[in-house]
Formats: structure tokens, C-alpha cells, sequence
């Protein structure tokens, strides 16, 4: 099995809905947050905030089935693939992704 490259720190972990492809939340993955990934089939990671391994939706109960687990080209960045059980994001929204800063698509092609 292909191996992270932890000797940079954290795995950068993009969190994505596997029905509909939205980009769910990012957050950052240890060598043991990855293992408990893999091992449990649901997203572990490690929070840089309250320096804890963290069981994405053990408070909650908005944990993500994982589907697919993918690295990057140099194994640095992870893509997991997943079935929310609910909001990814604390605040209720679906994804972390809400806050627009500024759309450029009208007129374009
Ligand atoms: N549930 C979330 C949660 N879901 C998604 N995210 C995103 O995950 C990112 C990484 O989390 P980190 O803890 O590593 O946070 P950080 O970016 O280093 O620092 P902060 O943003 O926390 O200041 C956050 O920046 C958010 O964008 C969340 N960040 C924090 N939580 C907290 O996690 C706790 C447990 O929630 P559940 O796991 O859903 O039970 C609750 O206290 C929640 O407030
Ligand atoms: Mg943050
Ligand atoms: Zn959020």
C-alpha cells in the first residue's frame, strides 16, 4: 500500500462528499489519526487547535463513512472521499466552504 510522507509535519486531509463532490472541510491528519482512518473506516484527525486526536463527529454525531482514501502526487496531501452523516461543519452548514469572498464568474463563458 502507498505510504504519507509525514517528514514535512501534517497531512493537509481535503474532505469531500463522494455523491455530490463538494469539498466538505480541511483538516490536518497525524500518523496515528491515519491509522485509525484506515483502520476504522471513519475520518480521524489530529486538531492543531486543541492538539487532540479528534473522531470527527464523536461529540456530534456527524461522522464521515470513508470511501476512498487518495494521495497526492508526493504523498503529502491527502483526499478522502466520504458519506456524511450529517453537517460537516460546527456551525450546522453542510461544508465548511460558505464564506465567499468574491465571485468572478459573471460574464465569463
Ligand atoms: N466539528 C468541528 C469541525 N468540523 C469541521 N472543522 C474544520 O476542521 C478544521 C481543522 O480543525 P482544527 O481543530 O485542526 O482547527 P484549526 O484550523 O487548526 O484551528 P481552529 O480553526 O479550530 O482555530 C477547522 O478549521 C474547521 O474548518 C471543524 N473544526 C472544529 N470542530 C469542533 O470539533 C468539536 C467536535 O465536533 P465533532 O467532531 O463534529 O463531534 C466541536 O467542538 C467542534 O466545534
Ligand atoms: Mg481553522
Ligand atoms: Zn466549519
Amino acid at each position: 500500500m502507498i505510504e504519507p510522507d509525514f517528514s514535512k509535519g501534517l497531512l493537509t486531509t481535503v474532505v469531500v462528499d463522494q455523491a455530490t463532490k463538494d469539498v466538505l472541510m480541511v483538516a490536518w491528519m497525524n500518523r496515528n489519526s491515519y491509522q485509525k482512518t484506515l483502520a476504522t473506516g471513519q475520518t480521524w484527525f489530529w486538531s492543531r487547535s486543541r492538539q487532540e486526536l479528534w473522531h470527527k463527529g464523536a461529540t456530534s454525531g456527524n461522522t464521515q463513512q470513508v470511501v476512498e482514501m487518495i494521495l497526492d502526487c508526493d504523498q503529502d496531501t491527502l483526499l478522502v472521499k466520504v458519506i456524511p452523516a450529517g453537517p460537516a461543519c460546527h456551525t450546522g452548514q453542510r461544508s465548511c466552504f460558505f464564506n465567499q469572498v468574491k465571485n468572478f464568474s459573471k460574464g465569463l463563458v
